[in-house]
């Protein structure tokens, strides 16, 4: 496929300004992103990718923080081969690690989950994905039936299904993650866990007792009655994706909905809260 690298940089970068970046090209449909310094560089496929309005999200912020935005095509490659190179491994709490499977002699941890670093999102290093494997490791799944609604790799699936939940069901909506999560939940997790290519209208008569769903503001908000309406009395449904700035609004939907706020992390600008119905 043929990428395109949009590239902002911030000459005074103020708190989490990049990180807001990122959920603001998340829109535009990036299939990845890194962040270095005061650098941000998307990379959007490039038939999906219009400079213009790209950049019209982005000077949002350029009086305030003097943002330099340019893009560029990039030459044709195997980007898997690309974000591959770019994986590191992450330990979490001193209880998970997420590795590629070329990365060996790494400190024993209780979880070990491995993840083909290939297109998708979820590798534990974006603040949003690594406060939900900290929900994940910091709460009971014995027995459990679990709702992963925007899979990604797969990962929080994988753990709510090593962390002993008896049945899970991975989300997501775009074709790659469905794979991506296909191959990773065969490499790491049992037949506990089922991958299903969709969104919130796959869900029907199956109720759950922990729902986990780490998209957006927007797709939270327009799904989240869905999600309540599967999630048994007395479930657990934590949220992450969200920004500072977008706690009122999510938590009244939440509270709205009948369920209580339980817990709130914050994490380099992003925030992840924990609700019961
Ligand atoms: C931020 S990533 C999270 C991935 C992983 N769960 C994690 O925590 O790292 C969000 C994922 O949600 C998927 N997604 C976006 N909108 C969705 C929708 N309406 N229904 C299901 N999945 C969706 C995206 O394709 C993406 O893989």
């Amino acid at each position: 496929m043929k990428y395109v690298e949009f590239c902002c940089v911030v000459s005074n970068p103020t708190e989490d300004i990049l990180d807001i970046l990122v959920a603001e090209l998340a829109e535009l449909g990036y299939d990845s992103f890194n962040t270095e310094g005061s650098t941000l560089k998307a990379y959007i496929p490039e038939v999906a990718f219009d400079g213009n309005s790209s950049a019209a999200i982005v000077n949002k912020y350029l009086s305030a923080d003097g943002v330099t935005i340019s893009w560029e095509p990039m030459p044709d490659k195997n980007w898997n081969e690309v974000w591959e190179s770019n994986f590191e491994p992450i330990i979490i709490e001193d209880k998970c690690t997420i590795r590629a499977p070329f990365h060996t002699n790494l400190p024993k941890t209780t979880y070990e989950i491995v993840i083909e670093p290939k297109m998708s999102f979820g590798t534990g290093h974006h603040a949003t994905t690594y406060q939900m494997v900290e929900f994940v490791l910091a709460n009971e799944f014995k027995g459990l039936r679990v709702l992963d609604m925007g899979c990604g790799t797969g990962i929080l699936a994988i753990l709510a299904a090593m962390r002993g939940a008896s049945d899970v069901l991975a989300i997501d909506n775009d074709d790659w993650a469905f794979q991506n999560a296909e191959e990773n939940v065969q490499r790491n997790a049992s037949g506990k866990v089922r991958v299903a290519l969709g969104d919130a209208n796959l869900l029907g008569a199956e109720t759950f007792d922990v729902i986990l769903a780490n998209i957006n503001r927007n797709i939270l908000l327009a799904d989240m009655s869905r999600y309540v309406d599967v999630l048994k009395n007395d479930g657990l449904l934590f949220l992450s994706g969200i920004l500072i700035v977008d706690i009122p609004i999510i938590s009244e939907c939440a509270i709205g909905l009948g369920l209580t706020l339980l817990e709130q992390k914050d994490r380099s600008g992003w925030v992840a809260l924990s609700f019961k119905k």
